[in-house]
């Protein structure tokens, strides 16, 4: 929290000053509420009129200062938000891709949407809350010792029982802050687990079971969200008992002060007021420490590891399969494979399903490092080469294409502005699109193609990355046979292109153009 607070220092100075003021004038209108007592027990009306006219002006300041304190702590604690939205972003972008992808979507959400949310609120909010509230206290306190040095040192007495008091309940209120950060987490993976299901569920008319599976995943978050709020609400309320019960002590001593005449009758009122201002001060105090740290285990979210740095992959090299094996735990999929992949050579992969062809891709585009045997780029091996600078020498088409809501162009492009019309259109070209053009600044969206044409729109992003190694895993599955095979047959017949395909139905008449065409589930085992 301390990083994010002192990278916007000066604001936050300006706004702890607001802070302070707006306590002061809090305070001052509390003492002018004693002085009008004692006025009025004095029979002094014109003083009394002045001073009420000079308690009406710092209620009147008091709202304008609170206006622009609230505006001001809204847009500085977006700042920070934005910053540490962005600091996980980069966090994302900075790790491998496999990393990335061990977290499902929903919860990279629910981290960028309901933590930051709790550390809004129970952070950066707390923490203004908490510096009005030591203002509050400490010139509640001068006030309490222009009347008499009693009071202020039984009110030092119940702060001090105040502070431990709430101690055992910290560790508690923690336990139950981090349990109900994960049961958000788990709200916004289970909900967008099932909508991303809800056609499956719907072709097998089981649409009920959607009902059934969303009911019981909000069902879990709302016992974890109840458990959260009595533990807090409990902690609150026995904290605004002991408050109670300190201010009652403090009135009784003023009190006997009065009888004894040792101060004047107009002081209960404001020694009420302030005293009640202090101890409601110290249970927020100590209730805000508690949620302050509680916000503790969120942040570590956003933290960044170190990580190891790797060497630059130079040039794309053959690659080359030494006795490879990879297992995910127990489960071996890749036993013992050996392979050369030439410079500007066309490989084909088939194979059943689940026989380790997209596993061996992401061996090759450096996304899994923990196998044996070795793979060499050149003379590298991949576990010391960062997977980034794989990837920027590879153009790589899966079988999924994200469509973005923005326009075909960005789509296209992915906002690279250097891409110029020209080769948009000879990309077009290439996979039978050129029909795009005119719609090249039209708004889409998912909805907006068909599986052909998305997985088409995947292809020309490769091809606009201009990269001579193209690998594509099931990347012309949902193409026609004409088209599949024109855009094939444009790489196979590329002598400067290295092509790479996994595929579970080889074209037939690609069959011949290809180097080799391995077999897994076969030739590797
Ligand atoms: N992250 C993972 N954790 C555990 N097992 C995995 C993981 N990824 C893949 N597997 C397992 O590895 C095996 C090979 O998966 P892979 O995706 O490489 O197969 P594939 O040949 O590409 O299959 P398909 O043709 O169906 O796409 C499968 O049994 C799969 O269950």
């Amino acid at each position: 929290m301390r990083t994010y607070i002192l990278k916007y220092k000066y604001e936050n100075l300006v706004h702890i000053i607001l802070l302070a003021l707006n306590a002061a004038i809090f305070v001052s209108a509390s003492v002018t509420l004693a002085l009008m007592t004692n006025q009025l027990v004095s029979k002094q009306i014109q003083s009394f009129l002045a001073l009420l006219g000079l308690e009406v002006g710092l209620y009147v300041i008091y709202l304008v200062l609170n206006y622009i304190i609230t505006v001001h702590q809204a847009k500085l604690i977006q700042k920070m938000s934005l910053v540490i939205r962005l600091s996980y972003l980069s966090k994302i972008t900075h790790h491998s891709f496999s990393e990335f992808r061990k977290i499902d979507i929903g919860e990279h959400l629910s981290v960028l949407n309901n933590d930051i949310q709790l550390i809004e609120s129970n952070g950066f909010t707390s923490i203004y809350i908490l510096c009005s509230t030591v203002f509050t206290t400490l010139f509640s306190i001068i006030a309490l010792l222009s009347y008499d040095v009693r009071i202020v040192l039984l009110v030092i007495l119940l702060t001090l029982c105040l502070t431990y008091l709430p101690k055992p309940f910290a560790t508690k209120m923690k336990k139950a802050m981090e349990r109900f950060s994960k049961a958000n987490e788990e709200l916004v993976s289970g909900i967008s687990d099932q909508l991303y299901g809800y056609a499956d569920v719907y072709y097998a008319s089981r649409k009920h079971i959607f009902l059934r599976q969303v009911k019981s995943i909000v069902e879990d978050y709302i016992s974890q969200k109840i458990i959260y709020t009595k533990r807090s609400t409990s902690t609150e309320t026995l904290m605004s008992l002991f408050s109670v019960i300190a201010q009652m002590l403090i009135l009784l001593l003023t009190g006997l002060l009065i009888i004894f005449g040792n101060i004047a009758v107009g002081t209960i009122a404001s020694v009420g007021q302030i005293s009640g201002n202090i101890f409601n001060s110290l249970s927020t105090i100590n209730q805000l420490q508690v949620t302050i740290k509680s916000v503790e285990p969120i942040l570590r979210k956003f933290e960044d590891y170190p990580t190891v740095s790797k060497s630059d992959l130079p040039i794309f090299q053959d690659i080359n399969f030494k006795n490879v094996r990879y297992s995910f735990g127990e489960n071996a999929i890749i036993k013992g494979f050996t392979q050369t992949f030439k410079e500007g050579g066309k490989y084909a992969i088939t194979g059943c399903s689940g026989s380790g062809k997209s596993t061996l891709l992401n061996l090759l585009l450096g996304n899994l490092k923990d196998y044996e045997g070795k793979i060499l780029f050149g003379k590298l091996e991949s576990k010391e080469i960062d997977e980034n600078s794989i990837v920027s020498a590879c153009a790589y088409v899966g079988s999924q294409t994200h469509i973005y809501n923005d326009t075909l162009r960005n789509n296209l492009t992915l906002w690279n502005d250097a891409i110029t019309d020209t080769h948009i259109k000879e990309a077009l070209e290439r996979v039978n699109l050129l029909s795009f053009l005119s719609r090249i600044d039209e708004q889409v969206n998912d909805g907006s193609f068909s599986e052909g044409q998305k997985q088409r729109i995947g292809l020309i992003r490769a091809f606009l990355k201009g990269s001579s190694v193209v690998i594509f895993d099931e990347a012309t599955a949902n193409l026609d046979h004409d088209n599949a095979t024109r855009i094939e047959y444009q790489l196979l017949s590329d002598p400067d292109i290295t092509f790479i395909t996994v595929t579970h139905h080889l074209i037939k008449e690609s069959e011949p153009y290809f180097d080799k065409i391995v077999r897994l589930g076969e030739s590797d085992e």
